[in-house]
This record gives C-alpha cells, sequence and structure tokens, in this order.
C-alpha cells in the first residue's frame, strides 16, 4: 500500500522525469494558482463526504486532498521535512 512518503517521492520523480501524460506535470504547470484552487475544491468534497457520504468515499476525498496538498509541496519546492517540523 502506497504512504504519504512514497506518494511524495513518486510525484518527486515526475516533476523531474515529467513523462507524458503525467496529470501531476500538468497541475505543476498549472501553476500554485490552479494548484490552490483545486486543494479548495478537494477541502470542501472532503467535508461534504464527511457529513453526508460513506466513510469509504471520505477516505477517498481525503486522499485526493493530501495528494494535491503534495503537488503543492512539490510545486513550492517544499520537502517533507519542511512540513514535518510543525506536526
Ligand atoms: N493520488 C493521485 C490523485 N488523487 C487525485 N488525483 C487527481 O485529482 C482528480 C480528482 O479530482 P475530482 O474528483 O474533483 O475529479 P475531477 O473534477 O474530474 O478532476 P479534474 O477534472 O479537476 O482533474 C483526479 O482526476 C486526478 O486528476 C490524483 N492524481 C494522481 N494521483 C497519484 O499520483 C501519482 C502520479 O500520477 P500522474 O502524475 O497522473 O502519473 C500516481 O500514483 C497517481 O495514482
Amino acid at each position: 500500500m502506497k504512504t504519504f512518503e512514497d506518494l511524495f517521492a513518486e510525484l518527486t520523480a515526475k516533476s523531474v522525469e515529467r513523462p507524458a501524460g503525467s496529470g501531476t506535470v500538468a497541475q505543476l504547470d498549472a501553476g500554485v494558482h490552479a494548484i490552490g484552487k483545486k486543494i479548495v475544491e478537494e477541502a470542501a468534497e472532503v467535508w461534504m463526504a464527511a457529513e453526508y457520504q460513506s466513510d469509504a468515499e471520505t477516505a477517498e476525498e481525503i486522499s485526493q486532498l493530501v495528494y494535491h496538498l503534495q503537488v503543492l509541496m512539490v510545486a513550492k519546492g517544499l520537502t517533507l521535512e519542511d512540513v514535518y517540523r510543525y506536526l
């Protein structure tokens, strides 16, 4: 099962290798403003799922929010340690 760290390593590699067809590369090219909007959208979907949908659907929405947060981290050049130091 993929972990937070696994996904971050994968997204970091995608940002360097820029494989064709990668949604991550497209998001990075769209820029911080577009990624930020996606984070807000996904956060709202997490909230709605938690109130009105199943636990499985909520977990899926959370995974998408985590993904978009990581894309923003990569776009900004932030490392896992940059974030973990505040946990
Ligand atoms: N975990 C994710 C992931 N979670 C969410 N998403 C993206 O976020 C979108 C979910 O948003 P919505 O549910 O709102 O769906 P949507 O509105 O139809 O999405 P958009 O049209 O706005 O893109 C998905 O369509 C994906 O584009 C993800 N895209 C990629 N990954 C993982 O990231 C890795 C790299 O992916 P690629 O860069 O695409 O190769 C792989 O391991 C993927 O599994």
